[in-house]
């Protein structure tokens, strides 16, 4: 699903930010970036969503070097993504329904179940009341929210989110993450940066940590600590509501 060899990654004159980084993620994975600020996650994310190329190494997503999709390739490419990007990046002209409904919109499926889902998906994330909303008169977590919605409504192969419970108090951002892992169920490929160490704990799943230039591999916590988990991480699980099945095609 995603492989990368020996890869170097800076930008113009900058740091280096990647320094001969190799991993290979399998399909249907589940994973946390984590390192701290600046340590190069965002600049991760962008390799495999075909925002930048590395500067020497090779980055291989679905089976093909990233150099070689060609231009035209790229938009089909880029639909098997959901991306959640740290600055949300809505559309400031639509509304909140039509913000999330768009993925769907472009790929050409019926208005009618758009109309049916989308609000459904809204609502899960908590913001059924405000369907007809433009970006700017909501709050940033509630932007972020609509930004998690239209990554995951066309149930993509990878979703790839950066920060994506930034702007949100902890009962939410379980939530979200909840809506991550169902997602997760139904074959996608997860990877999520964050540095909300609480929220990692919380869930079982590996980490990749960006440290000086370099990746490593970290077992889910729960492995790691002894004695294993709390009672409250079960709690959550059992607590969380089934999120809406994305994607109505
Ligand atoms: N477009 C760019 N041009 C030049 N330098 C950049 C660019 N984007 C990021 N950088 C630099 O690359 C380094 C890694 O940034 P990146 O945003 O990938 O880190 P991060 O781990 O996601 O940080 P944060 O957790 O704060 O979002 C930083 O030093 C940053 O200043």
């Amino acid at each position: 699903m995603v492989r990368f060899e020996n890869v170097f990654m800076r930008y113009d004159g900058g740091p280096v930010i990647l320094r001969d980084v190799s991993f290979d993620l399998e399909p249907g994975s589940f994973h946390f970036l984590t390192g701290a600020s600046g340590a190069g996650k965002s600049t991760l994310l962008r390799l495999m969503y075909l925002a930048a190329r590395p500067v020497s190494g090779q980055v291989s997503m679905f089976g093909r070097d990233i150099a070689k999709v060609t231009r035209k390739e790229r938009p089909s490419f880029r639909r098997r993504i959901g991306v959640v990007f740290q600055d949300f990046r809505l559309l400031p002209h639509l509304s909140a329904l039509d913000n999330v409904a768009l993925p769907l919109r472009i790929a050409g499926t019926r208005e009618a179940l758009i109309r049916e889902h989308v609000p459904e998906l809204l609502a899960w994330v908590g913001l059924s009341g405000h369907l007809d909303a433009l970006p700017a008169t909501l709050s940033g977590g509630q932007q972020q929210r609509i930004a998690i919605a239209r990554a995951v409504i066309g149930r993509p192969s990878l979703l790839l989110a950066d920060e994506p419970t930034g702007n949100v108090d902890d009962r939410i951002a379980v939530r979200l993450l909840y809506l991550f892992e169902e997602l997760h169920k139904m074959g996608t490929t997860v990877i999520i940066a964050t540095h909300n160490e609480s929220l990692v704990d919380r869930f079982d799943h590996p980490r990749l940590h960006l440290e000086d230039a370099r990746i490593t591999r970290r077992a889910p916590s729960s492995l790691l600590r002894r004695p294993p988990p709390r009672a409250t991480t079960a709690s959550a699980g059992a607590a969380a509501p089934r999120p809406p099945a994305a994607d109505p095609r």
